[in-house]
């Protein structure tokens, strides 16, 4: 069934609350065959008070978790990969425990611990502290495996940036290529991904963006520019930079079936429900949510310092979304935000 047109006017009111709960701006773009949306509010840029404009390129975070599990699961069609073979078959150091397999990487079910937890527990001087730093996977790995895991491997979900840095790894170690070439050379060049890129560990964003600001914990406090930094403390769980049109473009493309073997695709979006309402679902680096009016959308929401990210499409990849607010730290905000997916693919305010 064709879906209702979507409810721009919503979209609109959705950045409109969302700046008054502490975004600087926002934008969203919704693309529908030849036929785009595009709402853009307040500033890209709040020294400057530059407009947001909705093709200004933006930090993605773990919607990189998708363009990774996506390269993956080309290595498993390739038959380089086995998706329910240990990790530690095709990892340069071992895991801690030898029953984690690919899939529970690709599905959060290591119960590797989530070393951002302790980085990331005082916002600020924990982002001040690795802004500029260059991490090895190895050492991101070993900050995690200082702890003891979350859950026996399979046994639960359990969200955690580790599994894509290991992940990260696993391309590296079998393949011998950075994960930067293989996203340049199966995603982004054949997509024609003009605006999207992997420069890590360069701190800027070049052409034209958004500028990040993260709130501090004594919300009472100026917001911090947190635009330039490596995001070497998730790389290839997080350091993706890209704008609305390619994400849309992206998501697409996967659930239209371009990037992946039908088998391969049918992994990725076997989706196990992660919240009780059974509304969340998360799959092998994809999300899956049930809207109000009962369309399942698949995609990433992402979160890196001074950066809110949702990007989701239908099943059949025909109507895309992509929604940024340039702030972070600010959980309002981050919930405001999705009621954009509802304006986007049930074409009404959610209930
Ligand atoms: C599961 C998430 C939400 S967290 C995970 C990843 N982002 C991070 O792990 C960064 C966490 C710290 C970010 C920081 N917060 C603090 O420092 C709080 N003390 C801020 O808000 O900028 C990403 O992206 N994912 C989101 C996802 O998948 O949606």
């Amino acid at each position: 069934p064709a879906l209702p047109a979507p409810d721009v006017a919503a979209v609109a009111a959705v950045h409109r609350t969302a700046l008054s709960q502490g975004a600087p701006g926002a934008l969203t773009r919704i693309d529908e065959g030849p036929r785009s949306y595009r709402v853009a509010t307040g500033e890209a840029d709040t020294a400057a008070h530059t407009p947001m404009d909705t093709g200004r390129r933006f930090r993605v975070g773990s919607v990189s978790k998708t363009f990774t599990s996506v390269v993956l699961l080309q290595l498993v069609a390739e038959g380089k990969v086995d998706l329910d073979a240990p990790a530690n078959r095709y990892l340069p150091e071992p895991l801690p425990d030898e029953r984690i397999t690919v899939r529970h990487l690709l599905s959060h079910r290591s119960g590797l611990y989530d070393y951002t937890n302790d980085m990331f527990y005082n916002t600020v001087p924990g982002f001040e502290a690795v802004r500029n730093k260059v991490f090895s996977y190895q050492e991101l790995i070993d900050l995690s495996t200082a702890r003891p895991l979350n859950n026996t491997p399979g046994a639960a979900y359990s969200y955690s940036n580790t599994n894509f840095v290991a992940l990260g790894a696993i391309v590296e170690h079998v393949t011998g290529t950075p994960v930067a070439t293989h996203y340049q050379e199966r995603i982004f060049t054949p997509l024609r991904l003009k605006h999207t890129s992997y420069v890590h560990p360069r701190t800027t964003i070049s052409g034209s963006y958004a500028r990040g600001y993260l709130r501090q914990d004594d919300t009472t406090l100026p917001l911090v520019d947190s635009t330039e930094q490596t995001v070497s403390w998730a790389q290839s769980a997080g350091a993706v930079i890209s704008n609305a049109k390619d994400l849309n473009r992206f998501f697409s493309a996967l659930l239209s079936g371009k990037l992946l073997p039908e088998e391969q695709l049918r992994e990725m979006t076997t989706m196990v429900p992660v919240t009780a309402d059974g509304k969340q679902s998360y799959g092998l680096g994809l999300r899956g949510r049930t809207l109000s009016c009962g369309t399942t959308v698949y995609g990433h929401t992402g979160t890196v310092q001074g950066y809110y990210t949702y990007a989701f499409t239908t099943s059949d990849g025909r109507r895309s979304m992509a929604s940024l607010a340039n702030t972070s730290n600010n959980g309002t905000v981050n919930t405001t935000l999705g009621a954009t997916l509802d304006a986007s693919f049930c074409g009404t305010d959610p209930a």
